[in-house]
């Protein structure tokens, strides 16, 4: 990244261990970056990579430029709320990566018109494989924007979404997509067992076919991905059997749905938290 900024992360879980750890693996110096969590325990993880840890939320606040909104969302409240109180927030940066909650809201609960940027990101980001949607209202200087992309941009992709309400569609297809696909390499692992083969032999075949696919896929971003699949599928052979058994069970509705379940839930979260 061209300029650093002092970031603190509050809230020291899964997602943020993921940022954090893709951050310091991608040479953003661990001492501009602070992790907050109520508990200590989940901090051991964090000092191990030598970054700045706290359970006093206030001390990451007053650490920060850039302050990373990193709890559950029906916690954000109580949680903003406390920052606010103690009122040192005016002059940060608020980077929100919670589903269901807006800007608007957040701004309610930080008492204040702060600059707030919605990240969605996911936990691929822990490898430097992430994807992140950003959104930014006119409250965010481009300068913020700027460097917020920059610090995703160092633990994968970044695509900004025009409308706030389209972090909802990249949760659907990004931020929660990650558990699809392991669902998917569960069950597959599942019915290798039940062929026969050990868990060694059923993870390696699981794993080495996901992984060559996904990098053929990324290799050639010229061919449809339906292309990809035709050249697997010998036409009478047992690929084809395999797909019409997918594509008669109606795959693509399944797919479909479950991501717009996904849009539902982040809505009725917008009006619950
Ligand atoms: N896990 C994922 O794949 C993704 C999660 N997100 C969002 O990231 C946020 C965090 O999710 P996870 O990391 O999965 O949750 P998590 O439960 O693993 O981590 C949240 C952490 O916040 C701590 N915490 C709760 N209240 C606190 C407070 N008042 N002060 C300080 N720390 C507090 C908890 O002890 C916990 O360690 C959520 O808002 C979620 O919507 C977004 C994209 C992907
Ligand atoms: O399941 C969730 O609500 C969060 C948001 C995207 C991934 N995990």
């Amino acid at each position: 990244m061209k300029k650093t900024k002092k970031i603190t992360f509050i809230g020291a879980g899964n997602m943020a261990r993921s940022i954090i750890k893709g951050l310091v693996n991608a040479g953003y110096p661990a001492s501009e970056i602070m992790a907050c969590n109520r508990t200590a325990e989940k901090l051991a993880f964090f000092s191990q990579l030598g970054i700045n840890t706290s359970t006093d939320n206030d001390q990451g606040v007053a650490f920060a430029d850039v302050v990373v909104l990193a709890v559950k969302p029906q916690f954000m409240q109580a949680m903003c709320e406390s920052l606010a109180q103690h009122g040192k927030c005016t002059d940060k940066v608020f980077v929100s990566i919670a589903a269901g909650l807006t800007v608007a809201r957040l701004q309610a609960f930080l008492g204040c018109p702060c600059p707030v940027i919605r990240v969605m990101p996911n936990t691929p980001s822990l490898i430097g494989r992430g994807v992140s949607g950003l959104y930014a209202n006119d409250d965010v200087s481009d300068s913020d924007k700027t460097f917020v992309a920059e610090m995703m941009n160092a633990v994968g992709t970044t695509i900004w979404v025009p409308e706030e309400s389209q972090i909802n569609g990249v949760i659907a297809a990004a931020g929660s997509s990650p558990a699809y696909f392991f669902l998917f390499l569960e069950a597959m692992e599942q019915e290798a067992l039940n062929m026969g083969f050990d868990k060694n032999a059923a993870r390696a075949m699981v794993e080495n076919a996901m992984l060559g696919a996904a990098e053929m896929v990324c290799h050639n971003s010229d061919l449809e991905l339906s292309e990809l699949r035709a050249q697997v599928t010998s036409k009478g052979g047992t690929t084809a059997k395999a797909i019409e058994h997918f594509q008669q069970q109606g795959l693509s509705e399944l797919v479909q749905n479950a991501m717009r379940a996904a849009v539902t839930r982040a809505q009725e979260m917008e009006k619950t938290f």
